[in-house]
C-alpha cells in the first residue's frame, strides 16, 4: 500500500545499490495526497540500551501519528498558518495571558505587578533573563501609570519579538555546493526524522534534488520512517540495514550526492546510543569522516529541539553545540506545548539561528519561524 503510487518498484531498492543512478521522479505535491501514513513508532522493537545522556528528559512516549488525512488539503493559506500557530501556542499563551488579565486588572504599574509579572514569565518558560528585560521595559515606560492587560500584551509581545528577531534565519542552500550537506541532530523523539521529511518536501517544492542518508543505523524504525518520508517526498535514500557504521553511510551519501550533483542531502542521526560518549564519539566521527569527502561540510548542523521539554532544551544546546558545532535550531512540537516560551529563552542565551518551527505531524507542519507571529501568538494577539 506504501508503494501505491509508485507501483513498480521500491525506492529502498535504489538505496541499498550504491551504483544505482538516481531515479528521483519529479516532484509532485499531489502525490502526497496518497501517501501512506508514517509508520507507527515501533511499539515492537525492543528499546534500545539504558538511556544515556543524563541531562536529558526522555521524552513522553509517543503515540502513533495517525494517518495523514490531511494531505488531501491543500497547503494552508498565510492566514491559516498564522491560526494554526496561535491555535499550536494556545497552551503557552493562555498561561500567559491569563496571569496577565490577573495581574493588570485595573491596577497600576508597581513594583509588585513587576515582580508577580517577572515570576510569571519566568514559570512561562522565557528565562529570568528575558523576563528582568521585558519588565524593566515596561517599568521604563509605563511605571506608576494605569495599565490595561491588552496594553501589558502588547509591549510584552514588541519586547519579545526584538530579542528574537535576530534569530529568526531562513535556512538557505547554498547553490554553489553540489550537495549542501545538512546533518540532523538531536535527542531522540525530538523529531529529527519527521523534520527530514518536511524539510524535504520544502526543497523539493523548490524545485531542488533532494537526497535522505538514513544515519539513524542504531534503531529500524528509524531507518524505515526515513524510506517513507523518501518515498513520499520522491527522494532517493541511502540505508544500510540497522547496526551498520553511520559514519561509513554518511561518507558513501555525501559521495553518492556529490556525484549525481544533488542539491540537498538531509542526514539523519541517533538520538542515543548506549551511553552518551557513544553517541559523541558517533557524531564526530560523522562530521570528520564527512570532511574527507568535502572538507566544507557539513555545511549547517541543525538541531532538533524538542519544546514540550521546556528548560531541558537548554542542557541539549550546550551538549550537541559542544560535540558538533551546531550552527542552527529547529523547535518542533510547539503545537500542544505550553512551554514555547523557551524558544524565547533559547534566542536570548544562544543566539543560534531558529530556521523553522514545527506545529504538528503533517508534512506541511514546518514553518520558518516569524519573529512578530509567533511573539504575537504567545501573548494571544492577533496578526495586524
Ligand atoms: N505534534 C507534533 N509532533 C511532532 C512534531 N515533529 C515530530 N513530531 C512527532 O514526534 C515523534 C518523534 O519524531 P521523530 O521524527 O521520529 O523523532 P526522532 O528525533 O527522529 O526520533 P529517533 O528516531 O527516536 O531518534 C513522531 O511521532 C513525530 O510525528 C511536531 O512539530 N509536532
Amino acid at each position: 500500500m506504501i508503494l501505491r503510487w509508485f507501483g513498480r518498484k521500491k525506492p529502498e531498492d535504489d538505496a541499498r545499490k550504491p551504483d544505482a543512478p538516481a531515479d528521483v521522479p519529479p516532484f509532485d505535491d499531489e502525490r502526497l495526497d496518497e501517501a501512506a501514513p508514517l509508520p507507527v513508532e515501533s511499539a515492537v522493537e525492543a528499546p534500545p540500551p539504558e538511556s544515556v545522556i543524563a541531562a536529558f528528559v526522555e521524552p513522553e512516549p509517543v503515540a502513533a501519528p495517525e494517518p495523514e488525512t490531511e494531505i488531501d488539503e491543500p497547503p494552508p493559506t498565510k492566514k491559516g498558518w498564522f491560526s494554526r500557530l496561535k491555535e499550536g501556542l494556545a497552551k503557552s499563551s493562555s498561561k500567559l495571558t491569563e496571569g496577565i488579565t490577573g495581574i493588570f486588572t485595573k491596577r497600576k504599574l508597581d513594583d509588585e505587578a513587576l515582580e508577580e509579572l517577572e515570576e510569571l514569565l519566568i514559570t512561562a518558560d522565557l528565562g529570568p533573563v528575558t523576563a528582568a528585560k521585558v519588565t524593566a521595559e515596561l517599568a521604563r515606560t509605563r511605571f506608576g501609570k494605569e495599565i490595561t492587560p491588552e496594553e501589558v500584551k502588547g509591549i510584552l509581545a514588541a519586547e519579545i519579538a526584538k530579542i528574537i528577531s535576530p534569530v529568526a534565519q531562513p535556512l538557505v542552500i547554498d547553490p554553489a555546493r553540489k550537495p549542501h550537506v545538512i546533518l540532523l541532530v538531536g535527542v531522540n523523539g525530538t523529531g529529527k526524522t519527521t523534520t527530514i521529511g518536511k524539510l524535504a518536501r520544502q526543497f523539493r517544492a523548490e524545485g531542488k534534488s533532494v537526497m535522505l542518508a538514513a544515519g539513524d543505523t542504531f534503531r529500524a524504525a528509524a531507518v524505515s520512517q526515513l524510506k517513507i518520508w523518501g518515498e513520499r517526498t520522491g527522494c532517493e535514500v541511502v540505508a544500510r540495514d540497522t547496526g551498520a557504521d553511520a559514519a561509513g553511510l554518511a561518507y558513501d551519501a555525501v559521495e553518492r550526492a556529490r556525484a549525481e550533483g544533488v542539491d540537498v542531502l538531509l542526514i539523519d542521526t541517533a538520538g542515543r546510543l548506549q551511553n552518551k560518549a557513544g553517541l559523541m564519539d558517533e557524531l564526530r566521527k560523522i562530521v570528520r569522516v564527512i570532511k574527507k569527502v568535502d572538507e566544507t561540510a557539513p555545511h549547517t548542523t541543525l538541531l532538533t529541539l524538542d519544546a514540550t521539554t521546556g528548560q531541558n532544551a537548554h542542557s541539549q544546546v550546550e551538549i550537541f553545540r559542544d560535540m558538533v558545532n551546531v550552527n542552527g535550531l529547529i523547535l518542533t512540537k510547539l503545537d500542544g506545548s505550553a512551554r514555547g516560551g523557551v524558544l524565547v529563552s533559547l534566542a536570548e542565551k544562544f543566539k543560534l539561528p531558529v530556521h523553522a518551527i514545527g506545529v504538528g505531524e503533517g508534512v506541511y507542519d514546518l514553518r520558518p519561524f516569524d519573529a512578530d507571529a509567533f511573539a504575537k501568538s504567545l501573548m494571544g494577539l492577533n496578526a495586524d
